[in-house]
């Protein structure tokens, strides 16, 4: 791993607001008129509350309400792509028809429920989902950041699934990440995995076609920038193989630790060139995660078709195997002899559920790690400073924040940035050697010739840390913009 240490210029976060908290027992009308009680907040985006919810009815919103809104000012853009978003590609009744058609039991993509605007001190975009649980990075987080090659193996076909489900109905979402994963709300919804936050939900196949490979410079490194595509990084729209290479990031980092360019988080020209350097050497990459040489088969093949399809820019607008790729990971699971019943090993390594089931939130407090058992220190595991660039889908159904907010060249970004200073110092460096040896000791515990039980300890879960979020919302023209071209490796 290069250890480079590259200045960055950061651009400050543009201006934004946060909408004015809504009162416990305030009522919010949708556009279908059907009305919504609101209960005790539940959560804070960049620049979006989110809100305990039920029905409008007698008494108040208990703790267990089954659904959240989520609120923005209106002339926000997050919330209202991620409306679009839901509109085109969640109502109940497709995803209902994708599930029957294809005999599944679960999928994760979360149902459009509703929307609609509010009027108080302040004008209000609005929509209503159905509730879920904790996210992926707090488990990966309170499993001592590592998961077992089952819990990946069984995270892996899920996500496919909803990938495809999304890449069918002609939307990526470029954006996936252990905090955009959240697990049912209920002790019995627990196997159920969502991918949550639209905000970046990118619309590749519009009916004119799909959309062309051309880079842009000035639209560069959208997305989360450990994870992030290649083509992300060299500015080119959004499409299907991008998903599948976050995904195969986000894998692997959960089954070694931590990813070879972890080490300056800042630099996105960095990033881009490690990756791309990387795909090209699968074998180096392999070697730079899993210094014992126990990367699992299926990660390895799976890299190895990213690789192919990432690297070659006639492959851009390829629909994704993803049989193959789901195929990879249930021959793991079958040949190991474990069955894919979503009894995931990290709940065993979470605090435990509240009295009604449903899961508590975090604190700041350390973090055990169960296959050892051992306290990890905050400080150790601090996250290392991130933050994702989003630009908003240009196709929408529903009414655009008003023009007075647009940029002139009509495209929004969503920037977001992690902890909760925004200085120009360096990320904190992470610890790769203490990091890799745990991972590999987590996975020879779960290799399949051994049978060891599942991680007893009770790990007290670590809040996450302030973030700050910037949005300029305007209506996206990929046609309008210049075409830079950056060396691309392919
Ligand atoms: N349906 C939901 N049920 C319960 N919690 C949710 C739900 N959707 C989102 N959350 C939680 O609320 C917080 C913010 O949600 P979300 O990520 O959608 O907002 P955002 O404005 O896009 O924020 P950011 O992009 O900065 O994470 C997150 O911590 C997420 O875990």
């Amino acid at each position: 791993m290069p250890p480079v240490k590259k200045q960055v210029k950061k651009r400050a976060p543009p201006k934004h607001k946060l909408p004015d908290p809504l009162k416990p027992g305030e009522v919010l009308t949708d556009s279908m008129k059907r009305q919504w009680k609101v209960g005790g907040a539940v959560g804070q985006g960049g620049f979006g509350l989110l809100y305990a919810a039920s029905p409008n009815g007698p008494g108040t919103v208990g703790p267990n309400a089954e659904y959240v809104i989520k609120i923005e000012p209106h002339d926000n853009g997050p919330l209202f792509s991620e409306i679009n978003f839901y509109l085109r590609t969640a109502k109940q009744d497709m995803i209902r028809d994708w599930m029957k058609a294809k005999k599944m039991k679960h999928l994760g993509v979360p149902r459009y429920i509703g929307s609609g605007s509010h009027e108080g001190k302040m004008r209000l975009r609005f929509m209503v989902m159905e509730r879920f649980g904790e996210n992926l990075h707090k488990m990966f987080e309170s499993a001592g950041k590592v998961f077992t090659r089952r819990d990946v193996a069984m995270l892996a076909i899920r996500l496919l699934h909803t990938l495809e489900y999304l890449h069918e109905h002609q939307f990526v979402h470029a954006d996936i990440k252990g905090s955009n994963l959240l697990l049912g709300f209920t002790k019995d919804t627990q196997d159920q995995v969502y991918l949550v936050d639209y905000g970046l939900a990118y619309r590749y196949l519009p009916d004119s076609g799909h959309r062309d490979y051309k880079e842009d410079p000035r639209k560069a490194h959208d997305g989360t920038p450990e994870f992030t595509s290649s083509d992300a990084h060299k500015g080119v729209p959004a499409a299907r193989r991008g998903d599948i290479e976050i995904l195969g990031y986000v894998l692997l980092q959960w089954l070694c630790g931590q990813l070879p360019w972890e080490d300056n988080l800042a630099n996105c020209d960095y990033l881009r060139d490690q990756k791309i350097k990387y795909l090209r050497n699968i074998p180096s990459l392999l070697k730079a995660c899993f210094p014992e040489g126990d990367c699992p088969d299926e990660m390895r093949k799976y890299l190895e078709y990213t690789s192919g399809l990432v690297l070659n820019s006639s492959r851009y607008q390829e629909r994704p195997d993803y049989n193959y790729l789901r195929g990879l990971f249930t021959s793991a699971l079958k040949k190991a002899g474990w069955k894919d019943d979503g009894k995931f090993d990290f709940l065993a390594a979470k605090p435990k559920a509240s009295k009604k089931g449903q899961i508590k939130s975090s604190t700041d407090d350390d973090v055990q790690s169960p296959q050892k058992g051992r306290s990890v220190s905050p400080k150790k595991r601090a996250a290392p400073k991130k933050k994702a660039v989003k630009r908003r889908s240009d196709d929408s159904d529903v009414s655009p924040p008003p023009k007075k907010k647009a940029a002139p060249r009509k495209q929004a970004v969503k920037k977001r940035v992690y902890d909760d200073s925004d200085s120009d110092s360096p990320s904190p460096k992470p610890k790769p050697k203490a990091a890799k040896a745990k991972a590999a000791k987590s996975r020879k515990a779960k290799s399949p010739a051994s049978k060891s039980p599942k991680p007893k300890a009770a790990a007290a879960k670590r809040g996450r840390k302030a973030r700050a979020l910037s949005t300029i919302a305007t209506q996206t023209s990929p046609g309008l913009m210049a075409r830079g071209r950056l060396s691309n490796g392919t």
